[in-house]
């Protein structure tokens, strides 16, 4: 999928979303070697995107050959899909806590910081990432950097005033765009905005995050930052894959 995204500079350019330039075989390997982590009798989050529907396939084949789970889905996407392959979704009040989380992420940087909410459900996937015992990662190498920030963060906005909220935003030093689809404003399964924020590069996640907290009108951003993740698993192009448990 390409999107093109107009910055505030009235520039444009395009972001390249990663289905079309990374290889599906890493996502799916990765994702397989995840799903081997859960067990019968868990509460599963379902994360979002390509590489997490891989998961979601692979748990229901488990599920369809007699594993035992409930899960709660990030998104309406994800839920339609748990159900389409077998997966039974269970409702927030029926448990406390969930077990595993199982998503994927846009960047991973050497802190195993991560950027998510390219595919717009960061909200839901926050959610069920910080009420998690374990948050497993998935992604193929291509999603690996030094630094965060060549993806643009997402970060979720309400409606309500958001030209004003996209310049508290471009006031931290970026390059702000509302999220387009099909020539319309993307809106998220929470009824917001996207605002795709374009930072020359975030050296020091950890304060941008609390200041894009402060902002009224930001309702969460794409930033999941250590102690979150519990497990990496990257697929790579050459078939290897790196399981990794996060200290
Ligand atoms: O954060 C996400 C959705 O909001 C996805 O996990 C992220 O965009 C990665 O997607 P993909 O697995 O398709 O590369």
């Amino acid at each position: 999928m390409t999107v093109s995204i107009q910055t505030d500079s009235n520039s444009s350019r395009t972001l390249q979303q990663p289905d079309s330039t990374v290889p599906m075989e890493a996502k799916r390997l990765a994702a397989e070697k995840a799903v081997a982590h859960v067990e019968s009798g868990m509460v599963v989050g379902l994360g979002t995107g390509s590489t997490a529907s891989w998961a979601i396939k692979a748990l229901g084949e488990k599920v369809r050959a007699g594993l035992e789970i409930r899960a709660v889905a990030s998104s309406v996407a994800s839920e339609q899909l748990a159900q389409e392959v077998g997966i039974p979704v269970t409702d927030f009040s029926a448990f406390s806590f969930i077990d595993v989380t199982i998503d994927g992420a846009d960047e991973v940087d050497a802190g195993v910081n991560l950027i998510k909410g390219g595919g717009g459900a960061l909200v839901r996937e926050k959610i069920l990432a910080y009420n998690s015992r374990h948050f497993i990662v998935v992604v193929d190498e291509t999603k690996l950097v030094d630094t965060l920030g060549e993806f643009p963060l997402p970060v979720e906005i309400i409606p309500f005033a958001a030209e004003l909220t996209l310049g508290q935003l471009s006031s931290l030093g970026c390059l702000t765009s509302i999220r387009q689809q099909d020539g319309k404003d993307f809106i998220t399964d929470n009824s917001n905005l996207i605002a795709d924020c374009n930072f020359p590069t975030i050296t020091a996640p950890s304060s941008l995050h609390d200041r894009l907290a402060r902002i009224p009108g930001v309702v969460e951003s794409g930033l999941f930052l250590q102690p979150m993740v519990s497990r990496l698993i990257v697929g790579y192009q050459d078939g290897r894959i790196e399981d990794r448990l996060i200290e």
